[in-house]
């Protein structure tokens, strides 16, 4: 599979990808050189400067993730990627640091008046008098988006003795309380700080939050800053009150249209510290979001489950982490269920049992219809798609969560139903390791890998050895072979694990073999 690097994501990035993946490195990436390549490519990996929009992921014949190394996706169409079962991953963490350090070096550098400072002494200018700047200290700091950065800044700017006002509606209060801020409305931060910092997404809520209307009600000389996104603060309200005074000075990152235009109003508006988009432009940040979007795209392509998806269902890190060894046994309990069944789906039940009853189970139950889905379809089902696919389907998902337990400590148990009938098949892992310990209610212990021939049969003496002797004659193989450890009213079940393909002639041979009730393949490669 072919990955390629944009936008001069560090090198880190291939390192991680190389062994596994062709990669493709493009520091540089004009809009109609990605839109002619990308039908090459099942992953890309973008900062800012590439936009990944419809139009390129309408040409993206094979792509199968877009990973952000960074933390804003707003240059990717994610309803696009997720119509198409993309991926989009991003790198939430790695640059917060940098971003934050970054807010406090703006405010600092605007409100000492830095930058002018230092290019006028350049040009051979002493001037003490001109440059007289203000403290942060004492002064009341509003932070508008106390996510990750906006609690960096708010830490930092108590070390320096500020008093802070967040606003941010999706807060738990909690949050704020161990933070040691103070939180209000957006009419309170903006009629009381003397600075104030805008720390989120750019969404049709937030786009123009601090505009002419509210910049008129705060304090004659407020200082705005963004490091966030162009438009959060309007432009031309903001370069109108730099001009007037209303606002005494701002520090901007982030602009509308990148890279900054001459025409845009901030590039001639005074009192104005301006910097290219570097708010995560540090060494450790850029090798800190690689990393984690390379081993995102790498975890995507080889089909597991990435915590940092943005278009799926979000899962913690310590629910990642509980529930990661379930997720290639669900997918298989899944496969084989589904194997299992003849005719349409009509619903599929997933039951929880024991401790993994606590937890978040969402994903696994994407990783069981994923599993069901895969053998059966065109379109590849992966953990965006997996829900929406069973939903076009007309499939009926139900998830049951139970603490009681009878001889397992978890137990996961898959039925699935038809117009024929329904079957279910339960597993349990052994240590890290996956199994299937009941098909149909026939108490069994199968690895469910390679190819699995299940056949239900009459409890007789003779069964297995004929069923044998049939796969020899065709040279087949069998690795492995269990026979269920109870009797059904007179039945048993039969697990043969088969190394070599198998034909759908010789599965209806075993079927018809006396005894035998029927014979179906679960084929894991498929999933
Ligand atoms: N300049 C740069 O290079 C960088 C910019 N960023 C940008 O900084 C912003 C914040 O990033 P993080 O702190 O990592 O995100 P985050 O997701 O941790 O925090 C965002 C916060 O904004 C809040 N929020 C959402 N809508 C809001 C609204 N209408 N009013 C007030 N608060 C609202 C959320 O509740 C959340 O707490 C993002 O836009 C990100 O793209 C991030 C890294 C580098
Ligand atoms: O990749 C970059 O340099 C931009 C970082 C950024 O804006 C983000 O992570 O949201």
């Amino acid at each position: 599979m072919k990955v390629l690097v944009a936008d001069g994501v560090s090198p880190k990035a291939v390192d991680i990808l190389q062994g596994d993946f062709d990669v493709v490195v493009k520091d540089k990436l004009p809009a109609e050189e990605l839109l002619k390549i990308i039908p090459e490519f099942d992953g890309i990996i973008v900062r800012s400067a590439s936009k990944v929009t419809k139009e390129v992921i309408s040409k993206a014949a094979k792509l199968k993730v877009i990973g952000r190394a960074g933390v804003g996706t707003d240059n990717i169409d994610i309803t696009a990627a997720t119509e198409r079962g993309i991926i989009v991953l991003n790198a939430p963490e790695g640059n917060t640091i940098a971003a934050t350090e970054h807010t406090m070096a703006m405010m600092l550098s605007m409100s000492r008046m830095i930058p002018i400072a230092n290019e006028t002494l350049h040009k051979g200018e002493w001037n003490r008098k001109k440059y007289v700047g203000v403290e942060l200290r004492g002064k009341t700091l509003g932070i508008i988006g106390l996510g990750r950065i906006g609690s960096g800044v708010a830490k930092r700017a108590m070390a320096f003795d500020m008093n802070i006002i967040a606003y941010d509606p999706y807060l738990n209060e909690d949050r704020a309380q161990a933070l040691g801020v103070k939180t209000g409305s957006l009419g309170d931060v903006i009629k009381n700080a003397d600075f104030i910092t805008v720390h989120m997404p750019l969404t049709p809520q937030t786009k123009d939050m601090l505009n002419k209307d509210n910049i008129a009600q705060m304090k004659k000389g407020v200082r705005l800053v963004n490091c966030a996104r162009g438009g959060i603060i309007n432009e031309a309200d903001l370069a109108a009150a730099l001009k007037s005074g209303q606002v005494a000075a701002a520090a901007i990152d982030v602009f509308t249209s990148e890279p900054l235009s001459p025409d845009n109003p901030l590039a001639s508006a005074p009192n104005i510290v301006l910097t290219p988009h570097l708010g995560a432009s540090t060494v450790e940040a850029q090798i800190g979001v690689a990393i984690d979007a390379s081993h995102g795209v790498a975890a995507a392509l080889k089909g597991e489950p990435v915590s940092t998806a943005v278009n799926m269902a979000p899962v913690s890190a310590e629910t990642m982490g509980k529930i990661r060894p379930y997720l290639a046994l669900s997918e298989r309990l899944g496969c084989t269920v589904q194997s299992l069944s003849d005719g349409p789906i009509q619903s599929l039940t997933v039951q929880y049992n024991g401790e993994i009853a606590d937890i978040d189970t969402k994903m696994m139950t994407i990783a069981v219809i994923k599993g069901m889905l895969n053998p059966i379809l065109q379109t590849a089902v992966n953990y965006v798609n997996a829900p929406s696919m069973a939903k076009q389907r007309n499939i009926k998902i139900q998830e049951i969560k139970n603490k009681d337990v009878a001889n397992f400590a978890n137990l996961i148990t898959v039925t699935l139903k038809t117009p024929t009938g329904e079957q279910s098949v339960q597993g349990t892992l052994f240590g890290t390791e996956g199994r299937i310990v009941a098909i149909n209610q026939h108490r069994v212990d199968v690895d469910p890998h390679a190819r699995i021939l299940i056949c239900p049969h009459i409890n007789r003496p003779g069964m297995i050895g004929l069923v044998g002797s049939l796969l020899a004659k065709y040279n087949i193989n069998i690795s492995g072979m269990q026979v269920g450890k109870t009797s059904i009213a007179g039945t048993s079940i039969m697990v043969l694990t088969i190394d070599d393909d198998i034909t759908q002639d010789i599965i209806d041979q075993v079927s018809k073999i006396d005894g035998i009730f029927d014979a179906k393949l679960v084929n894991f490669y498929t999933i």
